[in-house]
């Protein structure tokens, strides 16, 4: 008999229960969804090779799973939506995602081709397939992978790191805060984007910046791409929200432009070696383009990244 989508249910890592579209596959279920692109897959790595993860009825159990597939569908329908872009490379390209990767792995990736998830050790991170920004936040490293291509150290690498938070962000849109569901060590988040500095209490190594002065220059962390990230993330919590930054005062445009600004500069404008202040022209450039020279939305780009000291 052939494969068919259906609806199946689960229930996520923190026993929250969901719907998603699956497929019954000889006489069982799998996740995989045939609907989005060339679809959207979730395999159990415990198993050791590429097997969906299955199910002998509609009610999967496994939370990671659940949640690993459940937010590779949101995230792809995010960008569907938001920016007509159908999956990663705009081809359709079928998003997998392996859940239970490494054993107690405090770590998500995104390795080119699929994205993968640890179980966390319950100390630092929960399951971290339970963060929908985490999701999103690897499949953006999809996209920015098949756009700007941004070299993954030094200031591109920050600006990498940064479109994958941005993106995290606009898709688990009800803060600026990154993984803040994920945490088990009592912190409020892995990254704020509202307040960089807020997290300083638990950092060892070098704090998260919220202006280019303080810029980590060292060479952890391939030069600081998940640390100097946050001066961007800064700026474009600023475009959508504004605030006063140092002395700058910045207005507000709303995420509905802000995602639009930010996905025009990385899909036309940028590229593999852009650093922070090619960022700024080229979002300066993209609202133009998109609310005009004069509008609201280029002197917000403007205010922010001077706020952060980016010029
Ligand atoms: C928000 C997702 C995130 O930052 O995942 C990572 C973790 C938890 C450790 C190391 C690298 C990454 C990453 O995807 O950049
Ligand atoms: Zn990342």
């Amino acid at each position: 008999n052939t494969a068919h989508d259906v609806t199946a249910f689960g229930t996520g890592v923190f026993g929250d229960r969901k719907m998603f579209e699956a497929q019954a596959y000889e006489g069982k279920f799998r996740l995989f969804d045939v609907t989005r692109g060339d679809g959207v897959v979730t395999y159990d790595n415990t198993t050791g090779t590429n097997l969906d993860v299955f199910s002998i009825n509609k009610m999967f159990k496994d939370g990671s799973a659940v949640d690993a597939h459940a937010n590779a569908q949101k995230t792809y329908d995010y960008y569907q939506d938001t920016f007509g872009r159908d999956s990663v490379d705009d081809n359709g390209q079928i998003l997998i995602s392996a859940v239970h990767v490494g054993n107690n792995w405090n770590n998500a990736s995104w390795n080119g081709r699929q994205m993968s998830y640890g179980d966390g050790d319950g100390l630092r991170f929960h399951p971290l397939a339970a963060g929908l920004d985490v999701a999103a936040h690897e499949m953006s490293h999809g996209v920015v992978q098949h756009t700007a291509n941004l070299i993954y150290r030094g200031e591109s690498g920050a600006l990498n790191e940064s479109f994958a938070d941005i993106f995290g962000a606009m898709v688990d849109r009800d803060d600026w805060l990154i993984g803040e569901n994920i945490m088990a060590d009592g912190t409020l988040a892995l990254r704020s984007m509202e307040d960089p500095t807020d997290l300083i209490e638990r950092r060892t190594e070098a704090p998260y910046p919220d202006h280019w002065s303080k810029r980590y220059t060292g060479t952890l962390d391939n030069g600081g791409v998940h640390i100097n990230s946050s001066i961007n993330n800064k700026a474009a919590y600023l475009i959508s929200e504004g605030g006063e930054h140092f002395d700058v005062a910045v207005n507000g445009i709303g995420r509905d432009k802000t995602e639009q600004i930010y996905y025009r500069a990385l899909s036309l404008y940028l590229t593999r070696s852009s650093d922070f202040s090619m960022m700024r022209e080229a979002a300066i450039q993209a609202a133009g383009d998109l609310y005009g020279s004069d509008s609201d939305a280029v002197a917000a780009v403007e205010q922010a990244y001077s706020a952060v000291g980016v010029y």
